[in-house]
């Protein structure tokens, strides 16, 4: 499909650019790179039916390509896909397990999974979005992908000035912008943009940079990403928070071929501008994006924590002991929360969180029903096959109708003695089962089934 620039997009470019804008307007026609990631956090991750024999040269885990999400490797969480562009953003943070990371406009989630990803289950990651639609499809997606050490909120960036002051080691403003760089993928957007809307979306990413800055931890680090060309939402923004607050500063970040360094005259002449990079999908392969690494002064403070209690009863714990006995290899009682009469492995349990509109705290482990525990699909796609007492494999006739919500008869009577069964196709975990005689009852929730 065409896209449609308007005259004042191209005025403007022609005049910011030259010659050069219409190479620019040319690769904005062209179709855009599709490219995908593995998920670590799965078992045998790399068993996955696309070709992984074209590596993104900075990321070890993204490859080009294209992928069905209808597919086992999609559904079980084993890729995701992501444009290669936006992969870059996650590298610049160097997530590690050791740190308290804050997404703050995380939906839906490309970039946040790959946060995770990089942290191994372990430290904290919250996942904000303000719009609450959003947050839902980020909460799925962190699901699918077997994610346990994330909080998802669908707050406002202010609404947590009050209690995080100085909490995050690292934060990421991946800023709602007005999106040229995704003109080409998302033809139909170029009709919201206008040279108005790029001036509100500069504001707008300016009262989310100052929620921002009092949210970092001195010592700590702050990646600013937009998926758009203008200079107002980039180089402009960051000159003016750099003026703002002297103790942020650039940091120089590694340029892979094709990509460029911002440009100083295109916001306040500071030639510390250089230090941010450039991607136009004429010069690199994907689609247009802005992004720098910022560095808040002193050393990092470890915030001081008060635990909210868990809200378990005495019998909570002998009905999810019950279920184990009968269904897991194992279980470990790490950080359990109950939230009415649901229970979590809680990413946190820190008094802070405590008023914010939380969707997630960590893994959903199930839910309390009538004197038994039963438990939720999130915790199924978390588990590695070797923690569970049974992981039985369909074929694809025997996928499909479950996929479909059916339920599966067995043709020979197979030896479980337990209920609670792990289904796996293509050697993936999808989905838990309820045996019972010769029948596989389906519990695949409503809203995922094909
Ligand atoms: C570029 S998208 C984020 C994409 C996401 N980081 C990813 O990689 O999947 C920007 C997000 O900011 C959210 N947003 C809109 N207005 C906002 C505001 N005032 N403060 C914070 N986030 C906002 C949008 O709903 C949108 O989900």
């Amino acid at each position: 499909m065409k896209v449609d620039l308007s005259n004042d997009f191209k005025e403007k470019y022609r005049n910011l650019m030259g010659e050069r804008a219409d190479e620019l307007f040319a690769a904005i026609q062209e179709n855009s790179q599709e490219a995908f990631r593995l998920n670590p956090l799965k078992a045998n991750y790399k068993n996955v039916s696309y070709g992984l024999d074209n590596p993104i040269p900075y990321s070890n885990i993204g490859y080009y390509g294209d992928i069905n999400g209808n597919s086992i490797d999609h559904l079980s969480g084993y890729v995701y896909s992501q444009e290669p562009s936006a992969m870059y953003v996650t590298e610049l943070l160097d997530a590690t397990g050791n740190d308290k990371i804050l997404d703050l406009c995380a939906a839906p989630g490309s970039k946040t999974t790959y946060i995770a990803s990089k942290m191994a289950s372990q430290g904290l990651l919250v996942s904000n979005e303000i719009n609450a639609k959003r947050a839902k499809v980020l909460s799925s997606n962190i699901e699918r992908m077997g994610i346990t050490n994330t909080v998802v909120t669908n707050n406002s960036p202010k609404d947590f000035e009050k209690k995080f002051e100085q909490f995050f080691d690292k934060i990421l403003v991946d800023a709602p912008c007005s999106g040229e760089g995704m003109f080409r993928k998302d033809p139909e957007s170029v009709k919201y943009w206008s040279l108005d809307y790029v001036e509100q979306c500069a504001n707008r990413q300016k009262h989310i940079l100052d929620s921002t800055y009092k949210l970092l931890n001195n010592g700590g680090t702050l990646v600013y990403s937009t998926c758009t060309f203008s200079p107002e939402e980039n180089e402009q923004n960051i000159a003016w928070f750099l003026e703002k607050y002297p103790d942020m500063h650039l940091e120089e970040i590694k340029k892979y071929p094709g990509m460029e360094d911002g440009r100083p005259e295109w916001g306040n002449n500071n030639s510390e501008l250089t230090k941010t990079l450039r991607m136009f999908p004429d010069r690199f392969n994907g689609e247009g994006h802005f992004m720098c690494k910022l560095v808040k002064d002193g050393e990092l403070e470890e915030p001081k924590e008060r635990q909210i209690s868990d809200g378990l009863k005495k019998d909570d714990f002998q009905y999810v002991q019950k279920f184990a006995q009968a269904n897991l290899a194992n279980l470990s009682q790490n950080n359990w929360l109950k939230i009415s009469d649901f229970l979590y492995q809680a990413a946190s349990l820190d008094s802070r969180f405590k008023g914010l509109h939380i969707l997630r705290n960590g893994l959903k482990l199930g839910e309390f029903k009538k004197n038994r525990f039963e438990p939720d699909i999130a915790w199924i796609l978390a588990l590695k096959p070797e923690e569970l007492k049974t992981d039985f494999e369909l074929d694809q006739a025997q996928f499909e109708i479950y996929l479909h919500g059916e339920s599966v008869i067995l043709t020979d009577r197979p030896n479980f003695d337990n209920k609670w069964i792990g289904l796996s196709y293509q050697g993936k975990l999808f989905s838990w089962g309820r045996y019972s005689n010769q029948q596989i009852k389906n519990v695949y929730p409503k809203g995922l089934r094909r």
